[in-house]
């Protein structure tokens, strides 16, 4: 039964055991339906096999996961995917040699086909939708420009605008600054920040600027178990925190 019935997202005492190492240890954590949710900690911390247990890739040796109410556990990847959990991997993978338009087309025609981009069977409202995200990531002026002539921050912002038109529940969002330019890790702390409220994203990095950028609460992981939970300076003046991972200014 679903503890945290006001949660879109509950994980309620998950392990992972891999060949008897805990990935994962008794691992707590729950989100609200609009809450934009950084998850940080020390390499190996868990975050990539949390995430790999919420979208089905990875099987958890206890717990349960429940979204939207019902339990994820069981339950295939695509099952899940269609369930509303959306995910982007840390590099960009979008069509190189289509365009912005193209790319974006193809993440919100419904059924999911070449043929209806071919066809160019895009209906009105798809076309609302489209410009709407080409706004929302400031790519309008790219629109007919090959996605693989994008910089390695557009490619990032137009695989996040492909998320969003497929309309998930919930957005799994994997270090998606990491080889950015300060200027596009800015703004792409102000992308995810602008999608609160509307949507349900979870971001994983390593880039302490960033995250207290996105002015969410953080979730910090370590050894496969939430450490602290709170604001960014409620985490970064935490002396667990500050013990496994901040580290303390050299004197
Ligand atoms: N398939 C696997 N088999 C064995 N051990 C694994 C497997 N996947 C992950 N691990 C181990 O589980 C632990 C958690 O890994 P995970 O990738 O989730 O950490 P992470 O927090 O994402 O680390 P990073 O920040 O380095 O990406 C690590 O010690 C890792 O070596």
């Amino acid at each position: 039964m679903n503890k945290n019935t006001n949660s879109l997202l509950s994980l309620e005492n998950i392990s992972v055991s891999f060949e008897g190492f805990l990935a994962l240890n008794d691992l707590n954590l729950s989100l609200k339906t609009g809450e934009l949710r950084a998850v940080i900690g020390p390499n190996g911390a868990g975050k990539t096999t949390f995430l790999d247990v919420i979208t089905g890739k990875v099987k958890p040796t206890k717990g349960d996961v429940f979204f939207k109410g019902k339990s994820l556990i069981g339950r295939k990847e695509h099952k899940i995917a269609r369930l509303g959990v959306g995910r982007k991997f840390q590099s960009p993978r979008v069509f190189e040699n289509l365009t912005v338009k193209e790319n974006l087309e193809i993440s919100v025609s419904t059924p999911k086909s070449p043929l209806n981009l071919i066809n160019k069977k895009i209906k009105n409202d798809q076309l609302d939708e489209i410009e709407h995200l080409m706004k929302v990531i400031n790519l309008s002026k790219k629109i007919n420009s090959k996605a693989g002539a994008l910089s390695h921050g557009q490619k990032q912002w137009l695989e996040i605008a492909m998320l969003l038109g497929q309309k998930p529940d919930l957005m799994l969002v994997d270090e998606p600054v990491a080889g950015l330019t300060d200027e596009e890790t800015d703004l792409t702390a102000d992308l995810l920040k602008s999608l609160s409220g509307e949507n349900t994203v979870v971001v994983i990095d390593h880039d302490m600027e960033f995250i207290r950028r996105l002015d969410s609460n953080v979730s910090v992981l370590n050894q496969g178990t939430v450490l602290c939970e709170g604001t960014m300076d409620t985490i970064q003046n935490d002396k667990r925190v500050i013990d496994v991972y901040l580290g303390r200014p050299e004197e």
